[in-house]
């Protein structure tokens, strides 16, 4: 199951690990050669491990017993199908069953994952029936109206509808010599660093709480957390392992976390180490200031890098000089909604309007057609209608404005979304605009 874009990289978040990969197994015996071969789409028993070495294969991966064991407590039965031939596994796909967090709500979604086509079958049409598989499937439960996936390459996954939803940042920048602004406030607690266990007791509770103010966060059950914070060394790119930290504030509890690695050699500040942060969130923003300070100001460590940042990272304006840090755009989930009622309402919108879109669809195309969209700080309703359109939209145009990280008004200006009345691509923008920047911190 891929975890970092695909390519694993230090920066990140940890993905599944394991301390002693096996050695890789012997390629399949194959009877019928691909160009004979016919495909048949089968469902998964069980978290199985003739799957797992094929989606391991399927991302040029190693197998390893280990992230197996960690997936198995992931997996749901029913949800990972591929197709067979003789027997063997020639495509792999599936999902997981999350809840994202929407602005002012929260919705179930199919977190879609190990996606993969044998080399030998590629590019004749097996992806596609994957994913009409699957949402299929993820229509007829009537439970999540929408799939939700990290791509591991971006222009794969437009043709079946998904949009990018969210966005992300990948900043690096030099430690001490990044000074904050002088008006930044002491928070009047201190930082240390602690053990797992003591990470864990205090900052899974802080982040269940923080969930609903973190749109595009997904929830993170215990067997989540174990998945993330998987340190095996062949993950860690020649780092060192994963650390933890806690701000404890003046009372003694603890209201903020981060995680982090070191490394030596090959880094963004000549003639030391690198600090990697690979997670960090408080909801006062003293606390998130006195945890960046902290990592900022390690001894040894002269550069930072942070490969998974919110757009909207407060450390860009807490520094004083906003160009000692290098920031890159990157792409982060796409989403793809099946059930345009149910999506709609599951979040809050910042201006009440009332408007007709035309909503395209080639993929799933009686999903197509006009609705009546009554949005509001109440939520929505959304309805069939006849009347005439106010703008057309792509289904996969609605998935990346869906939590307001993407903004209508951009859409359009790229001549992607067709206004029929004045006004009205501006108003459905400004109805969708997320306080927060929607971002979503778990691979998956
Ligand atoms: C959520 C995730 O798991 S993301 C991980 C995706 N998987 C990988 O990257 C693993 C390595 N790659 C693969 O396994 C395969 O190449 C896949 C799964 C990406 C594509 O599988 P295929 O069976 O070859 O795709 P299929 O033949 O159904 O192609 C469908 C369409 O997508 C296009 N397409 C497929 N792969 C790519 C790609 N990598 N880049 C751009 N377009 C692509 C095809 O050209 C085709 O286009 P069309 O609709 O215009 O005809």
């Amino acid at each position: 199951m891929s975890t970092d874009d695909v390519r694993p990289t230090t920066d990140q978040p940890t993905p599944p690990q394991t301390a002693a990969p096996e050695p890789a197994p012997s390629a399949p015996t194959i009877t019928t050669p691909p160009h004979r071969g016919t495909p048949a789409i089968v469902t998964v028993e069980g978290h199985d491990e003739t799957f797992a070495r094929a989606f391991a294969r399927g991302f040029h991966e190693t197998f390893r017993p280990e992230e197996f064991a960690l997936e198995s407590k992931l997996v749901e039965g029913g949800r990972m199908f591929g197709h067979q031939v003789d027997g063997r596994w020639v495509s792999t796909c599936g999902d997981f069953a999350r809840t994202m967090t929407t602005p002012g709500g929260q919705v179930d979604v199919a977190a879609v994952t190990v996606v993969t086509v044998a080399p030998g079958y590629r590019r004749r049409g097996l992806l596609r029936e994957l994913m009409h598989h699957q949402l299929t499937q993820v229509r007829a439960t009537g439970t999540q109206p929408l799939a939700l996936l990290w791509a591991s390459e971006s222009l794969i996954y437009g043709r079946f509808g998904y949009g990018r939803t969210t966005a992300k940042l990948r900043l690096s920048g030099p430690t001490r010599a990044t000074a904050f602004l002088p008006e930044v406030a002491p928070s009047g607690g201190s930082v240390d660093e602690v053990g797992r266990e003591q990470f864990a007791a205090a900052a899974y509770p802080l982040r269940e709480a923080w969930l609903p103010d973190r749109p595009g966060h997904l929830n993170r059950t215990e067997a989540w957390w174990d998945f993330y914070l998987f340190d095996a060394e062949h993950r860690r790119n020649g780092a060192e392992e994963l650390r933890y930290a806690l701000h404890f504030a003046e009372d003694g509890t603890v209201d903020g976390w981060a995680t982090f690695r070191t490394k030596y050699g090959d880094t963004v500040v000549p003639d030391g180490g690198d600090v990697i942060v690979t997670g960090i969130d408080a909801a006062d923003p003293r606390v998130y200031a006195a945890l960046w300070r902290w990592l900022l100001d390690l001894d040894l460590m002269r550069g930072f890098r942070f490969g998974h940042a919110a757009t909207d990272e407060p450390l860009r304006q807490l520094v004083a000089d906003q160009r000692a840090i290098k920031t890159e755009l990157q792409d982060a989930t796409y989403a793809r909604i099946v059930d345009v009622p149910a999506a709609l309402g599951a979040r809050r919108y910042t201006s009440a309007v009332g408007m007709t879109v035309e909503l395209t669809d080639t993929f799933l195309p009686d999903l197509a057609g006009r609705y009546r969209l009554e949005l509001g700080p109440d939520g929505a309703e959304v309805t069939r209608t006849d009347a005439a359109a106010d703008l057309t939209l792509d289904v996969r145009h609605l998935g990346a404005i869906y939590l307001g990280g993407t903004a209508l008004t951009d859409l359009h200006r790229a001549g992607l979304v067709g206004e029929h009345s004045p006004g009205a691509v501006l108003a459905l923008s400004a109805a969708f605009a997320s306080p927060r920047a929607p971002f979503c911190p778990d691979f998956f």
